[in-house]
């Protein structure tokens, strides 16, 4: 069983992290996080912080020569900023009343609509939103992706896996309906994009989105696609909902803040088609499992199981909740209505969102992976899918 857990506010110290259930013998280093880290801080739109946070990243246990060690990994992730939020953090929050301007340790007693300030601070009984956004906030999203980068090394070294993701969409500004999707080696490609879109249209336009967005006071959201290529076929299972890996990865990617949707394969628009328009129909041919499909629209899951073709998820990033132009709100000191608390914030972290997306798609078909192929050592696991592939192919000798 692989587990992954992290701790950690906003504007505390560090982020904290814990990967456990890996097998021993994956080459990772602390330089192979900071690349993932690096990527998602990228993207046209993202917040100011993002210019200075350095993601101050060490790898605390469960890692020796750069090689994984079979116990726990422990990650920490410094906040750069620290030294200027230890005091709020530390001190009691002022009444705003109180207060000659409007300074850190304000009380934050005017909730965002969209973030988790009222529904949080009405679920723990808290007066202000301090304790609610600092666990709510997506800084937290820097930890599943060093954890992430740990599940991308194993599967690409256990079976040459890649996973990529790109932006389809940023408010109505879309990615051509038949432009191509970048293939494995085509991330750098993506990343050079300021919006992470594969093709030039496609970002074209969603920075000229971006740009009439931030000049309104607004914000914006968008669909990013996942991509895994070189699975296996038979990781996840039909015999329970939760073993299926569709339900599994939905459940990861709505796990991130802000996704409000996941669509596999063709998701939605399967449901417009008729049958014989919906299915992938199976050849027999060159294929590691000794058949090819005319098509891919079931987005490489059938049954909650993989098939072989690549794995396809769109997931739905609903607007930045803190909008610029002032929300309407209750302030819950007076009962007055007010407008919301604005801090610094994202006009669109849709481009490196993809990134997070791509690391809690990694932790999940690792998770998959161990399940299926078992083992302690990578040499084991390894040795456990070589003997199922070669399984596979016999299936068809002499057909
Ligand atoms: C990578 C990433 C960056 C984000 N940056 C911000 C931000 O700067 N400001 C903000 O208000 N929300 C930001 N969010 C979204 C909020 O955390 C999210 O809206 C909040 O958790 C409430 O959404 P939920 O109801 O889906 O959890 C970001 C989300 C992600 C994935
Ligand atoms: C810090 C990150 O994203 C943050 C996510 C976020 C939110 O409300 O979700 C709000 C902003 O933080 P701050 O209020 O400190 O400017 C973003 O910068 C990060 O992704 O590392």
């Amino acid at each position: 069983m692989l587990r992954w857990i992290t701790a950690g506010e906003s504007h505390g110290p560090a982020l904290v992290a814990v990967l456990e259930g890996m097998v021993a013998g994956v080459e990772v280093t602390t330089s192979d996080l900071t690349v993932q880290l690096e990527r998602r801080r990228l993207g046209f739109g993202r917040s100011p912080r993002m210019g200075f946070e350095a993601d101050e990243v060490a790898i605390l246990g469960g890692v020796r020569h750069g090689l994984t060690q079979g116990g726990p990994i422990a990650v920490t992730i410094g906040n750069s900023e620290w030294p200027k939020w230890e005091k709020v953090m530390s001190a009691d929050p002022v009444d705003p009343s109180q207060l000659k301007s409007t300074g850190r340790n304000e009380a934050l007693t005017r909730p965002r609509p969209g973030h988790a300030d009222l529904p949080g601070m009405q679920k723990f009984g808290f007066d202000e939103a301090r304790p609610v956004l600092e666990r709510a906030s997506a800084r937290e999203t820097a930890a599943r992706t060093a954890l992430g980068t740990v599940a991308r090394n194993f599967l690409k070294q256990v079976f040459d896996v890649d996973i990529v993701s790109h932006v389809v969409s940023i408010g109505g500004a879309k990615t051509p309906e038949d432009a191509p999707v970048p293939g494995p080696g085509d991330l750098a490609a993506v990343d050079a994009s300021p919006v992470r879109a594969f093709s030039p249209e496609g970002t074209a336009a969603m920075v000229a989105e971006v740009e009439a967005v931030k000049d309104a006071g607004d914000t914006v959201g968008g669909v990013i696609e996942v991509i895994a290529y070189g699975l296996p076929p038979g990781l996840g299972s039909h015999v329970h909902w939760d073993r299926r890996l569709d339900s599994r990865l939905a459940a990861a990617l709505m796990g991130v803040q802000a996704m409000k949707g996941v669509e596999i394969g063709d998701g939605f628009t399967t449901a417009t088609r008729w049958g014989s328009q919906a299915h992938d129909e199976i050849d027999r041919g060159k294929g590691p499992s000794g058949v090819t499909r005319r098509s891919n629209r079931a987005g490489g899951l059938e049954g909650g199981i993989t098939n072989g073709e690549p794995l396809r998820a769109r997931v739905a990033m609903k607007p930045i909740s803190t909008v610029p132009k002032a929300l309407s709100t209750v302030d819950v000191r007076t009962g007055e209505a007010a407008v919301a608390i604005h801090q610094r914030s994202d006009v669109c972290a849709v481009p490196r969102a993809g990134v997070v997306l791509e690391s809690v798609v990694a932790l999940v078909l690792a998770e998959a992976a161990l399940e299926k192929f078992g083992g302690d050592s990578l040499t084991e696991t390894k040795r456990n899918v070589a003997a199922y592939l070669s399984a596979l192919e016999a299936r068809w000798e002499g057909l």
